[in-house]
């Protein structure tokens, strides 16, 4: 099982039919459609999960309810994640958890994120919207920073990968650092 998370409008939907030419079914409005949308893709579940954080519209109450849904889809199927993917906003990913940090909490793509480590799920940082970028090492080093962990880009080759969705620049890349995870899964599971 492959899963894709990150806040809404981040670009997940676009993401996953770049990487596997299928049209992901669009929940109506977010918050709307709290269920995980599932595709089959190489004999393999693709789950594209609701978009977590704040969206317009929508009560704090729900909000905290899809949070708590996805955590709960995430901590079931554990075992059977093969590579998890957390898309981010490239572009207004820093200043979003900036924000966050100067309110006191714990900015939520750095929270999925260490909830995915401490569960052990091989996970991949799809920074979307590299095409809005303009320094992409700077950014992201900086989310390195933000994300907890020492050292630069240089030593995340496989863990942050720069990509645009919507232009279709590096995905490639994406792929096949996905694939890699997949099959150290699978070695793993022998
Ligand atoms: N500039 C730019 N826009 C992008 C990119 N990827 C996605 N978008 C746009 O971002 C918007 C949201 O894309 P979606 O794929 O629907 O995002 P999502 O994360 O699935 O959103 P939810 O389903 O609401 O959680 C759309 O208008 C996309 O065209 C990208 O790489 N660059
Ligand atoms: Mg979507």
């Amino acid at each position: 099982m492959i899963i894709f998370v990150g806040r809404s409008n981040v670009g997940k939907s676009t993401l996953i039919y770049r990487l596997t030419g299928k049209k992901v079914k669009r929940g109506k409005k977010p918050g709307v459609t709290r269920k995980p949308i599932e595709i089959i893709w190489r004999n393999k579940r693709v789950i594209d999960m609701p978009g977590f954080g704040f969206m317009s519209g929508i009560p704090k109450h729900v909000q905290e309810r899809i949070k708590t849904d996805i955590v709960r889809f995430i901590e079931e199927h554990a075992g059977e994640i093969e590579v998890a993917v957390l898309v981010i906003d490239g572009k207004s990913a820093l200043e979003i958890i900036e924000r966050w940090e100067r309110r006191g909490e714990i900015p939520i793509d750095v929270e999925f994120f260490q909830f995915l480590q401490e569960l052990n799920i091989p996970t991949v940082v799809a920074v979307n919207k590299l095409d809005k970028i303009k320094n992409v090492s700077l950014t992201i080093n900086k989310l390195i920073e933000k994300f907890g962990l020492s050292g630069t880009w240089e030593d995340y080759k496989e863990l942050f990968v720069p990509v645009s969705a919507k232009f279709g620049t590096n995905i490639e890349e994406l792929r096949k650092v996905i694939d890699k995870k997949i099959r150290e899964f699978q070695e793993r599971r022998e």
